[in-house]
């Protein structure tokens, strides 16, 4: 080897080419003399032994990064468990979701609660607020759920989901969503954190970019908007009832609203749908701060800044409150009723708005008017700084419902 080499390089530098020289090419450089034919190589020349070693080494070092790769991915796996249960959160990333209920297929897939992204997975984050109700529940078990449509509102789908441990859920889809995703994490995270009893909190949520759910307990007995409407087609809605909804409404979400104020998450969408029946039949407000603000009377609410939510939410139980003594239920946020009370009030016709099924119960005309007086005050459009404060509401509410229950026991007592 030695030798050749140190005759190739008397070669070059003797200015010979050293293609189609047998001598000078040998089995050094074959491919570079192709006119002669291949040297045949007794056992394994050097050049193999590098070419090898060469083919050993690439090998080896494919080796270790598919070795290194797996390792590094089963970390990741790790962190990501560790990180999911210290947050009691579901992280269902590139899961794709199989869907096994008939029903469900009519509810949720249908309704693109898939939530397929770009690529064709799912991405996502189904948090689980503190409820022990719903420990274990998982993203993927929602979406596996069978599940029946509720109903369709301006503002998304809500759907009555079985989940596999026997729990009944309200899932709400929001459409159109006016808050960005992290706002909305730390209002849920706020909310979570400020609980009353006749305020349903929300057990999960979920929220990526493509899809916004909400987790509720579902609530049995329907709605206050039901239940007006029942009373529409005769069913008994006395007015010791209606009073006892409105003062605890109003009580619920005054301290909602005093605890909130410095958050500025007011509820957004106050309506009788939102008034839910638990199981006890007591009222309890849903889906409080889910919007920002939802009004028509959001105009007249131009200067009032942070304020606006809550002035609104002023205006949403006024109407809740004018449906309670009307027995009829606001159409377009309440606008049509608000509307015609004001115009009988307007005329002078007061006795004309009163549902007559409470006259007919003997309803205390002085309760009824006080009422109708703090209601109109709320939906007041022209001037919304005249609106009482939901506490000031609360206050005068349950003044009315004490005089009401005090003027009933008198009267028992002096009955004959
Ligand atoms: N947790 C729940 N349990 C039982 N029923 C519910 C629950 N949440 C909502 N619902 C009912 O589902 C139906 C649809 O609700 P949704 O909130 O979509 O209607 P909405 O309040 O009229 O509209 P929106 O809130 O979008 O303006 C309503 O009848 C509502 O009362």
């Amino acid at each position: 080897m030695r030798e050749k080499r140190t005759r190739m390089k008397i070669a070059l530098d003797a200015g010979q080419s050293f293609i189609g020289n047998p001598e000078l090419c040998g089995d050094l450089l074959p491919r570079q003399c192709p006119s002669l034919p291949p040297k045949k190589s007794k056992g394994i020349s050097n050049y193999q032994v590098l070419m090898f070693s060469g083919y050993f080494i690439i090998g080896l070092t494919i080796f270790l990064v598919i070795i290194l790769l797996l390792c590094k991915r089963g970390k990741t796996k790790e962190e990501r468990a560790n990180l999911l249960n210290k947050e009691a959160s579901f992280d269902d990333s590139f899961y794709k979701p199989s869907f096994t209920s008939g029903e469900y297929k009519a509810g949720l897939s249908k309704s693109g609660i898939s939530a397929a992204t770009e690529s064709g997975m799912v991405s996502s984050s189904l948090i689980v607020l503190t409820s022990p109700e719903v420990n274990g529940l998982k993203f993927d078990d929602l979406l596996k759920a069978p599940a029946e449509l509720l109903g369709r509102g301006k503002h998304g789908t809500v759907y009555k989901v079985i989940g596999e441990q026997g729990m009944t859920l309200a899932v709400k889809r929001i459409k159109d969503w006016t808050i960005p995703s992290n706002d909305f994490k730390q209002r849920m995270r706020r909310l979570d954190q400020v609980k009353h009893p006749n305020v349903l909190p929300p057990v999960a949520f979920y929220c990526s970019k493509q899809e916004k759910l909400l987790v509720y307990e579902y609530q049995e007995n329907g709605s206050l908007f039901r239940l007006l409407q029942g009373t529409q087609m005769g069913q008994v809605f006395d007015w010791s009832s209606r009073l006892s909804v409105a003062a605890t409404i109003t009580n619920a979400l005054a301290f909602m609203h005093q605890e909130l104020r410095e958050d500025g998450i007011a509820h957004g969408n106050l309506k009788s749908s939102n008034i839910l029946l638990n199981k006890n039949m007591e009222p309890c407000v849903s889906e409080y701060g889910l919007m920002m603000v939802d009004n028509d009377d959001q105009s007249s609410l131009s200067n009032f800044g942070a304020n606006s939510a809550f002035k609104a939410d002023i205006y949403g139980i006024g109407v809740i409150l004018l449906e309670l003594l009307t027995g009829k239920v606001g159409q377009n946020n309440g606008l049509d009723l608000a509307e015609w009370v004001l115009s009988v009030v307007r005329e002078e016709w007061t006795g004309e708005v009163f549902d007559k099924s409470l006259i007919r119960e003997g309803a205390r005309e002085e309760g009824l008017v006080y009422l109708l007086q703090i209601a109109v005050k709320c939906v007041n459009t022209s001037s919304p700084e005249a609106r009482p404060s939901m506490n000031q509401l609360a206050r005068v509410i349950n003044t009315i419902k004490e005089e009401e229950e005090r003027s009933i026991a008198v009267s028992i007592v002096s009955e004959p």
